[in-house]
Formats: structure tokens, sequence, C-alpha cells
């Protein structure tokens, strides 16, 4: 008879684990299997450690115990793996609490701090760095309590970090971001509350602190399996408490989770997919939409959701771009048979070739092609009336009742010629998309449940929602029932890098108070993430939703050295500045490093510059790296959602970023100049943040007036 156990495995162990020889890991695991299935197995040895009642140990080979944490009867948690000899040498050193905070197990391994930190006199000159918070305060945000009297100790930050190296989650968050300067106030809402139970916290109840998901835990097979693999990443795994607190929360309706550059809005987004589809009932339908912005995006976000869930979530999951997206559900009506997209960014060039061949010169072709695309295609205007009554939130001089009236006529008569050319744009087929899922659903709401046409989803999630326009958002409101975790939206504002601003809630999209911000960084070290902060001194953002955003408390635990900035007096010097930054750092073309420069002409150029040398390289297209090994080069638009090693940022001058064209509208439109100027600092923004450990930045003449004076004056010699 089997008598079979339950064992999750804490993070902290699997950290541990993941550390063992290949064959040790293979130990582990069927270790696990063999446990679960009966723990009273001889050959398991399992015995209750000395010194106390919940502690025990058991056998995974000769050399290895595991270590286990008994929460009721067949109930265990692994919390170490160990040399045996560890194991019975010194038990003291491990404490378990549950967290009052979060109410989460926190297993705490005393060891590795043994000789640098515990028991150590604070010399007498050195103040300890946590000395203006009292003990209540610490325990309040959250830091553990068997860790209280080594906080007090640490007086520099090499010892912080030896502390946060063995600290759980919260502490190490809560002690980083009072090192970092935060306040008690702010580290308790922007760390603390974030990650706060739900439930009150009854310390000495295991059984409920093990089912918290503060209590991070693995415990399903295939995440051990992935783990213990050769391809297993810690993001399938590890998710941070405020993660995994997204990632699991049921919610009312739709929900909106922000946060800087590389804190993890991505991950999150595929872990809810992973998680919406466990609760789905079985079927062979696609019930769940996972879209983002571009294609390139959309094929990372199929590549990383087989690896979190293999070919069975994939199944249940439509993974598409936006665009695509729109076009299908055109292609589906027979609408726009035989007509070619053309580029939106060749529709001023359109505009200006029709106000040309019907003689028209009133009208600024690049203001039409503004209030064609962002107010009437934007907003989905079928009417005169309705763009009568159209709000232009973000658009410059205002326009009367007459002009309005011109206007509509004009764009008629645009859309015709485009069409008589058997030619349209992206815009225009969101904006039939929106107009052709609006109608849908409304014919499903008529026939009411009874009905055979059903909504095409029942859950929507949405990658890089900054950027997509109202026409996107109101075919993705039409597409899916309104209801608890209907959509799930991922961005940051302040990465926004096409011209689509919207409120959320004017479009049937209602986030208010469901909105959610990551604030740690994964990909970025401190000193990165601190340049690209300043590049964005003094702009303001809004939160998608009529309100403003914010970067406060975005952090990093990462640490390296400081970004470098280089000046050159002509373009010919900086290409040759890039290439000796190249050389240094050895010419690598395993894809770790990239260069991002401002317009297209600028990757030939380089491109150019460097193959003269015989450096391989290779261009970013919209489908992603076009060929094999090589620097990856790209625009900063390509630059969106991807992560280097290392990146070269050149072309950093005045007149290329912000772009020159755009002082046409300083004093005519202030409000385009001001959103145009702010587009090209996300930019820059964007693509400074895609470095995880260097990052060199460019110019010749004059700097961009981005690089503050601050930055600039950092510059190598
Ligand atoms: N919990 C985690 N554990 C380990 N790594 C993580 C975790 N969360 C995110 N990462 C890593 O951090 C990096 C950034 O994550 P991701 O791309 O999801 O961030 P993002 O917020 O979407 O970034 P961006 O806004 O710049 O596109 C990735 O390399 C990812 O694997």
């Amino acid at each position: 008879m089997s008598t079979g156990a339950t064992l999750r495995t804490l993070v902290s162990a699997d950290k541990e684990i993941m550390k063992l020889s290949r064959t040790d890991k293979g130990a582990v695991y069927e270790f696990q299997h063999k446990f679960r299935h009966n723990p009273a197995n001889p050959g398991l040895h399992l015995k209750q450690l000395k010194g106390d009642a919940k502690l025990w140990s058991a056998r995974v080979n000769a050399e290895l115990r595991a270590i286990l944490l008994h929460i009721a009867a067949q109930d265990y948690l692994l919390i170490d793996v160990k040399h045996r000899k560890e194991v019975y040498d010194d038990l003291d050193r491990y404490t378990y609490k549950v967290n009052r905070v979060t109410g989460g197990i926190e297993v705490i391994d005393l060891e590795p701090v043994g000789d640098s930190i515990i028991g150590r006199l604070l010399p007498a000159e050195s103040a300890p760095l946590f000395a203006k918070f009292s003990d209540a305060q610490l325990l309040e945000l959250g830091v553990a309590e068997p860790l209280l009297e080594h906080v007090r100790k640490v007086s520099n930050e090499e010892e912080l970090l030896a502390l946060l190296e063995i600290a759980p989650q919260l502490t190490a968050d809560v002690l980083f971001a009072l090192n970092d300067g935060m306040t008690y106030e702010q580290v308790r809402e922007q760390v603390t509350d974030p990650v706060r139970s739900d439930d009150l916290v009854d310390p000495d109840d295991l059984v409920a602190a093990v089912a918290r998901p503060a209590t991070q835990v693995t415990s399903d097979d295939e995440a051990l399996q992935a783990m213990l693999g050769e391809s297993f990443e810690r993001w399938q795994i590890f998710l941070h408490p405020t993660q995994r607190k997204l990632v699991e929360k049921t919610t009312s309706g739709a929900t909106r989770v922000g946060g800087g550059p590389g804190t993890g809005k991505t991950i999150v987004a595929l872990h809810r997919v992973a998680h919406l589809a466990a609760e789905l009932e079985a079927g062979a339908d696609k019930p769940i939409l996972l879209t983002t912005f571009n294609r390139n995006l959309a094929a990372d976000l199929r590549t990383r959701l087989i690896a979190l869930g293999g070919q069975e979530l994939l199944a249940r999951v439509e993974i598409i771009n936006i665009d695509k997206l729109a076009s299908r559900i055109v292609a589906e009506s027979k609408t726009g048979v035989g007509k070619r997209v053309v580029d939106d960014t060749r529709v001023a060039d359109q505009w200006r070739a029709f106000l040309a061949e019907i003689g028209e010169t009133g009208w600024d072709a690049e203001f039409l092609t503004a209030e064609w695309t962002q107010v009437i295609l934007g907003q989905v205007l079928n009417s005169r009336s309705e763009y009568f009554k159209a709000r232009r939130p973000a658009r410059g001089r205002p326009v009367s009742r007459e002009e309005r009236d011109e206007i509509w006529r004009l764009t008629e008569r645009f859309a015709t010629w485009l069409d008589n050319q058997g030619i349209w744009t992206w815009r225009q087929v969101a904006a039939e998309a929106a107009r052709l899922e609006i109608d849908r659903a409304a014919r499903i709401d008529e026939v009411g449940p009874g009905g055979s046409l059903r909504h095409r989803y029942r859950h929507v999630v949405v990658d890089e929602a900054q950027d997509l326009s109202a026409a996107h958002w109101k075919m993705l409101r039409a597409m899916v029932p309104v209801g608890s975790d209907d959509m799930f939206l991922v961005g940051d504002t302040h990465q926004r890098i096409y011209d689509n601003h919207v409120t959320l809630s004017s479009l049937g999209i209602n986030i208010r108070g469901r909105s959610a911000r990551l604030t740690l960084s994964y990909r970025t070290t401190r000193q990165i993430l601190a340049a690209a902060l300043e590049m964005m001194t003094g702009e303001v953002y809004d939160d998608l939703d009529g309100g403003e955003d914010n970067l406060a408390g975005y952090r990093s635990l990462l640490r390296g050295g400081r970004p470098t900035f280089h000046a050159a007096s002509t373009w010919a010097q900086e290409k040759n500045n890039i290439a000796d930054q190249l050389q240094a750092w050895g010419n690598p073309v395993d894809g770790s490093v990239a260069i991002c420069v401002p317009t297209r002409e600028l990757v030939a150029e380089v491109t150019a510059r460097l193959q003269a040398d015989g450096v391989a390289v290779v261009e970013i297209g919209p489908d992603g790296p076009k060929g094999g090994e090589g620097v990856h080069i790209g625009t900063m638009h390509r630059f969106k959602g991807l992560e280097y090693q290392r990146m070269i940022i050149a072309g950093v001058s005045d007149g290329l970023v912000p772009r020159q064209m755009i002082g046409q509208w300083r004093d005519t439109e202030p409000k385009r100049y001001q959103r145009e100027r702010q587009r090209d600092r996300s930019l820059l923004f964007v693509a400074a943040t895609r470095a995880r450990d260097e990052l060199a930045v460019f110019w010749h003449g004059t700097p961009s007036p981005f690089l503050t004076h601050h930055l600039v004056q950092q510059q190598a010699v």
C-alpha cells in the first residue's frame, strides 16, 4: 500500500540544488519521487533532527541529505540539501519562522554569515547602517526576526550584501531600499504593502503559511524537471512574491501591471497566461489571447511560453501581434480583399501626394496625417457627427466646427483615393477590425447566452500595452466578455515609442483600483539604471488612464561598472570610437553585444564601417536578428523588449536625439512638439535599459539634450 506524502520544495532549496552536479541533481529528483510515494521507505532514513521537533532529515544518496520541515501529518517542505557531514554538525544554524507581514515560511541558514557578521564586535568608529530604524520598525517592514541582531551589526555595503545573500526576499528588498535612502513610509508603501498577506497571520500555523504565495515553493514535477534540465532559466520558476501575487490573483475585471524596464512584466504576463490556462476546463480551443505590439516580440513570447508550459500550454493560447490579429479579423470578413497594407510611416507622403493631386493647399499634410491617424482612425470614429463630438486630448491646436467639417470631407476623399490604388494602412486595418468586432459583440449581446456566436476569448493578456492604439483596445475589448480576469495588461508608459495615447476607461476598459507596479529590475545594474533614469529627468508620464505614472522605487540589486560616455568631434571619429569599443570588448559575435542608433542611415553607415574592419554584423529586422553570428545592430525602435549583456548607443547627438524635424512644431503646435520630444526620450530610455552589464554611449558634435551635464561630464578621456 502506498502511503503518499506531499513534498514541496522551498525556492531557497531549489537554489542550493541548482549548485549540485548533474548526477546529484538527478538523485534529488529521484529522492523527491520516492519520498512522495512513501516517506516511510526504509531507504530514505527519514528521521527527526535533534533539537527541533519539526526539522527532519532524509537520505538522498550516500553523500547528500535532505533537510525537511514537517508541516502536518504527511506534508513536508524540502528546505535544503546538504552534505551529510554538514547536516548533523551544526543544527542550530537553521531557523524557520512565519513572517508576520507576508505570512510565508522563511528558512534561514545562518552558517554563511557565521564568520563575517555574527559575534563580531562593531569597530568603534563605524556606525551601523540601520541605526536610525527601531527594531519594531524593521519588523513592521517585514525584516526576518532571526536576522535582526545581525542587521544591527551591518556597518558597510559589503557586509550588507553578505547578509542579503542569506536573507529572505522581503528582508533583502527592505534593507536594500532603506540603504538606498528610502524613508520608512516609502518602504512600507512600495516594498512591504504589495506583499502583505491578505489574511491574518498566525505565526504557529504552518499549514496556512505553506499555502500562502509568500512561501515560495515549487511542487510540480514538471517545474522540477525543467529546473534539473539544461534548458532551465530562473524566471521559469522563481517569481518574486510581488510578481507571484499578480500572477495568481483573481480579479474582478481588467488589471494593469506597470513598472520600469526589466522588472519582469513580460515574465508576469507569461506566468499569468499559464495560471489562467491551468484554471480552464479541458478543451481543444484557444480561449486565451496573448498579444503584443510587434512581430519579433510575439515570436519571443511563443518561445518563452513553450519553455514555461510546453506544447500543452501553447495549445490553449493564441499568440499573435496586434496588427496581425486585426488583419486576420478583417480578412475573415472579406473586407479589404486584394488590398495591400502600407506602412504607417508612409502615410504623410500619401497625404502630400493626394493634396497635390486635388490641388488643395490650405492644409498641411503632417497635420492631416496626425488628425486622421490619431483621432479619426485612432478612436474609430464612424461618422462626421462622431468626429464633431470627439475629444482630441493628445493633439496640438484646437480645430473649429468648420474645420472639422472640412477635415472629415478630406479624409473621406483620401480613403477613397487610397482605395482606388488598392492600398490601405495598418491604422485603417485596426479601425476596421475594431468596427467588425464591436458589431460582432453587439450581435452576441442581442442573442444572449443561448446563441451560437461566442466571444472569441475568455482572457486577453497584453504585453507592451503602452503602444497599442485606441482602435486596438476597442477591438480587444469587444473580443472578451466583461468580467473577472478578462484583461491583463502589462506595460510601461515611459517606454512608449509609438504615438498612441489612450485613456482606457473611455474605451470600456476599467482598471481603476486594479493597477499595480513592479519596481525591482532583474536586468540592469544600479549604475546603468541611474544613468537611464537621469535621461528621463523632467518628463511627466501618464498611466494609460488619464492619471500620472512614475518610476518611484524603481531599483536593482545588481551591481556593475558605471556606463561610459564618449564624445567625438565628427561622425567619422565617432564611428572609430565605436569600433574601438567593440574591439576592447573582444568583438563578440555570440549575440551578447548590440549597437543601437537613431536612424536607418546610421545603421548602414556603422555596419559598413565595421565590416570594413572584418567585424561580422547582424541587423535586427522586424522579425528579430537577420542571420547568424555577429554584433547586432538596429535602430532604437527595434530594441523594444530585447536585452543584451553589453550595449552601445551611438549617434546620441543633438539633432538626432531628439530628431531635428520635430523643431517645426515647437511654436506652432507646442503640445505635439512635447509629445514627439517625449517619444524620442523614451526611445533613448528603452535603448539604455536593454543593457545587462555594460553600457557605452557615443555622440559627435553637441550631445543630445537628454544627456544631462552630469552624464556628459562622466565622459571617458
Ligand atoms: N522572478 C524572476 N527571476 C529571475 N529572473 C527574472 C525574474 N523576473 C524577470 N526576470 C528576468 O529579468 C529580465 C527582464 O524581464 P522582462 O523582460 O519580463 O521585463 P520587462 O519588465 O517586461 O522589461 P521591459 O519593460 O524592458 O520589456 C529577463 O531576463 C527575465 O528573465
